[in-house]
């Protein structure tokens, strides 16, 4: 077999001699390296995975007839490592060739190596709206990379990363939970169970949740009797009609970069609803801040879309910033809090455990503060263990940044990897019972139960480049799953629901939970 001698500047690679699960690493993406030899080093052709045919390439093999027929998107990841191992190569798919990468000590190495601006292949749909249509929206977190992306990314950094910023949300996402709370009483039937678009209600939830941080009102998603042209009657369809479209046009065989279809043109309409509704609110903002005085503004508490217009002096800023809070933290959070509440009703000790915390560490008749949130650490383990257990994410994109050796292989610069996530957290020989949801490990002392490498578990991403909303998504599941479990227990009285992969995984059948008063 022929080795390649051809690194200019030689990589640096660590897991082709590390077995993949035999230690724990720290959450840093500086592991001591071991350098490889050239004569250790196989070129990227030698990659494991199934060879595309001439002309056909590997589509073929997902359709009847072919080996990978009938098998689900969202388990694509686990057959291809299931057949060729952690370090899989797709090629001849209509797309680029992809990387998939399941192994935690080269998806360490990933992040090592992205540099100081990290390239994530955007999705492809909003990508070209923006470039398209919102030219003056294309420094966009979703899709944009390289020094445009680091520039914006550092202005919210500072407006909605910093842990001061966020506690400002907690007074207001507590009152936006226990209005959840009542209207999840509303809406139960006789036997207290949950209606069968209950996920549609959580997503309401969450968009009003993280409305008030992007667009800085209250638009009153849970209320009854909603006018359906006003604002809270068009989101949620609008947030379901843009991520069917984006899903189809990303995954499916589509012409839509050449022709207009009927998905291109609903996702560009959903798109210019969202671009208005965004612009009219950050407009809003703009004004009643150029009506403050200068004692003012030096004495203001400010929301995180006034700092950030205040310090950018520039209302496209508050739009993007708005269009990518509410297209990146609407779905996800409301996905990831449908699989933590259906954990819970299914785990009726786990939910006393997190009662009985509640109970210890939440004085009643006490309002729920930060600092009572931050006594909660049997409900931040719940909720870690449910985004380990079911991610909405299931893989990390990076696309390379420079030639790296992965598990013995040169990967050149420019390859589009997917770290995934979803199949390390449920491979056995890196998380002792994997198939289990047990909080208790990540609780002190139960190292036996720890994943057996720090890469494993990245629900929020890694690096610069990871989620920007993390610390509102988790207020806001901490928020609801205190004040809910504390006055209340869940229970599921049906076979385990169905799931499905679109942009993000999701119930595909009724997330019937029923709910009673403790
Ligand atoms: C449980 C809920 C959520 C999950 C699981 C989640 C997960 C992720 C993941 C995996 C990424 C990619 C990270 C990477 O490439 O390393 C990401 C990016 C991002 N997320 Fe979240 N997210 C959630 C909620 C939110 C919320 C609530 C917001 C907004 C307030 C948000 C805003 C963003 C943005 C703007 C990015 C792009 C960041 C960048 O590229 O600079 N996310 N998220």
């Amino acid at each position: 077999m022929r080795r390649t001698a051809l690194l200019r500047t030689r990589p640096i690679a660590i897991g082709a001699q590390a077995p993949a699960v035999r230690f724990r690493s720290s959450m840093t993406a500086t592991a001591t390296p071991t350098l490889a030899t050239d004569e250790e080093v196989k070129p990227f052709s030698e990659v494991p995975g199934p060879k595309p045919l001439p002309v056909l390439g590997n589509l073929w093999r997902f359709f009847p007839g072919g080996d990978f027929a009938g098998v689900a998107p969202y388990d694509i990841p686990d057959t291809l490592v299931r057949r060729y191992g952690p370090i899989v190569k797709l090629e001849g798919m209509l797309t680029d060739t992809k990387l998939f990468v399941a192994d935690p000590t080269a998806a360490q190495q990933i992040f090592r190596t992205e540099g100081q601006w990290p390239i994530r292949e955007g999705i492809s749909s909003i990508d070209y709206y923006y470039k398209n249509y919102r030219k003056n929206l294309q420094f966009s977190l979703g899709t944009a990379n390289g020094e445009v992306w680091q520039k914006f990314r550092s202005a919210v950094n500072q407006v909605a990363v910093q842990p001061r910023n966020v506690k400002v949300y907690v007074e207001p996402i507590n009152a936006v939970a226990e209005e959840f709370i009542q209207r999840m009483k509303s809406i139960r039937d006789a036997n207290q169970q949950m209606p069968d678009d209950f996920t549609t209600e959580i997503k309401k939830w969450a968009a009003e949740s993280i409305t008030y941080v992007a667009l800085d009102t209250r638009l009153g998603m849970l209320e009854n009797n909603i006018h359906p042209d006003s604002d809270a009657g068009r989101l949620v369809e609008l947030v379901k009609n843009t991520f069917d479209a984006m899903a189809k046009l990303e995954f499916g065989l589509s012409p839509w970069k050449y022709i207009s279809t009927p998905t291109w043109r609903q996702l560009k309409s959903s798109m210019d609803t969202f671009t208005e509704m965004a612009t009219r609110h950050v407009n809003e903002v703009v004004d009643r801040l150029s009506k403050l005085s200068e004692e003012e503004i030096a004495s203001r508490q400010f929301s995180v879309l006034e700092r950030l217009l205040v310090n950018s002096h520039d209302s496209d800023k508050g739009v993007a910033f708005a269009l990518d809070m509410m297209l990146a933290g609407i779905d996800t959070t409301a996905h990831q809090t449908s699989s933590l509440l259906y954990f819970l009703a299914t785990h009726p000790e786990q939910q006393r455990a997190l009662q009985a915390e509640l109970d210890r560490e939440w004085e009643a008749g006490q309002p729920l503060t930060a600092s009572v949130l931050e006594k909660l650490k049997y409900l931040r383990a719940c909720i870690k263990e449910a985004m380990r257990l079911q991610a909405v994410v299931t893989g990390i994109l990076r696309t390379a940044n420079q030639d790296v050796v992965l598990n013995g292989y040169l990967i050149p610069k420019g390859t589009h990897t997917i770290v995934c996530t979803k199949t390390m957290c449920r491979d056995e020989r890196l998380v002792p019972r994997a198939s289990e949801y047990l909080p208790e490990r990540w609780l002190p002392g139960q190292e036996q139960l720890k994943p057996r490498h720090a890469f494993v578990n990245i629900p929020f991403g890694f690096g610069p480049r990871m989620c920007a909303g993390k610390r509102f998504a988790d207020l806001e599941m901490e928020v609801l799953c205190a004040r809910l479990f504390r006055s209340h227990n869940l229970e599921w009285h049906h076979p385990e629901p169905q799931v499905e992969q679109k942009l993000f995984v999701q119930y595909s059948s009724p997330l019937k939970i029923t709910m009673k008063e403790r």
